[in-house]
């Protein structure tokens, strides 16, 4: 039995009979706090298939906090998380064990860290680090491996001759491109990404995002994003949550509250923002 049917059988509930309308991710009351409002709380919302959700808000109210609760790394203080699996079996995250919640991330998940040295394993070539997550799958002919290696390079548009060389001869920009190949080559379903473009600069940022805006849009990726950076936000994400000292305190259509804030911090925020 693999781990996913592991999964499935421990914390499978009903199957709803219509599939499409039904969420990805449904998350209910989710908190996890440190100290009086330092961490996140009373949290919930649902994520449908192919929809980008941002998270933003100002350093230390608690999005990569969230963030990790969400993908199965954290484990909440209160709260439930429901995952949709691709055969449509609902798994109660946090009931399943943290073997097979890492399995999840392996396969039809995928988490793209702000930082590629977290993400990428840097004392193997950039061909083997795209082609474990197959691997992890059970693919074990080498020639697939390697032309799927390739095949992802060219996608990330880093030259194919690098295939064998060590992440830590690439630039910044090549290492985050390299990892989100590595997360993208096994078809993830919902990918979480915390500050994708945090630590780039500017020019490279811009390119980075053009390329995630497409990959996310050709692939029908649900993706979670954690970002400070408004315009990436703007750029990537369908809806929003804002969150402050650990609270949602806005969420709904990007454009609505970028445009139109209600929330005063939110409204603080994006003048912020657009204030030289
Ligand atoms: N493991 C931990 N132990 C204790 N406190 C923590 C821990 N992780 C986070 N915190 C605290 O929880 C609060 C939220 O931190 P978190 O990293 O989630 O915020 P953030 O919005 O992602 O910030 P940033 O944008 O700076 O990364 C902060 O006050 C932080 O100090």
């Amino acid at each position: 039995m693999s781990a996913l049917q592991a999964i499935n059988n421990q914390t499978a509930r009903p199957v709803a009979d219509d599939l499409v309308a039904e969420p990805l991710l449904q998350v209910s009351d989710i908190g996890l706090l440190f100290g009086p409002d330092k961490g996140c709380q009373e949290v919930g919302f649902d994520l449908y298939p192919g929809e980008v959700l941002g998270i933003v808000g100002e350093s230390g109210s608690g999005k990569s906090t969230l963030l990790n609760v969400l993908s199965g790394r954290s484990q909440p203080d209160a709260g439930t998380i429901h995952y949709r699996q691709d055969s449509g079996v609902v798994t109660d995250l946090y009931a399943s064990t943290e073997a097979q919640r890492r399995t999840l991330l392996r396969t039809e998940w995928g988490f793209v860290e702000q930082n590629p040295r977290d993400g990428l394993r840097m004392t193997v070539s950039a061909g083997a680090n795209i082609g474990e997550r197959l691997m992890a799958q059970g693919v074990r002919n080498y020639g697939v491996l390697r032309s799927e290696s390739l095949r992802w390079l060219r996608q990330v548009e880093i030259d194919e001759s690098r295939i064998d060389d060590l992440p830590r001869t690439f630039s910044g920009g090549m290492q985050q491109r390299l990892q989100i190949a590595r997360n993208l080559v096994s078809h993830p379903r919902l990918v979480f990404m915390d500050e994708p473009t945090g630590g780039l600069d500017v020019s490279v940022q811009a390119r980075l995002l053009d390329m995630l805006r497409a990959l996310v849009r050709d692939l029908g990726l649900a993706v979670i994003i954690v970002t400070h950076d408004l315009a990436v936000a703007r750029l990537l994400a369908d809806r929003l949550m804002v969150m402050r000292r650990s609270r949602v305190v806005e969420s709904g259509l990007t454009d609505q509250i970028l445009d139109d804030p209600q929330h005063p911090y939110t409204q603080l925020l994006v003048s912020s923002v657009l204030q030289p």
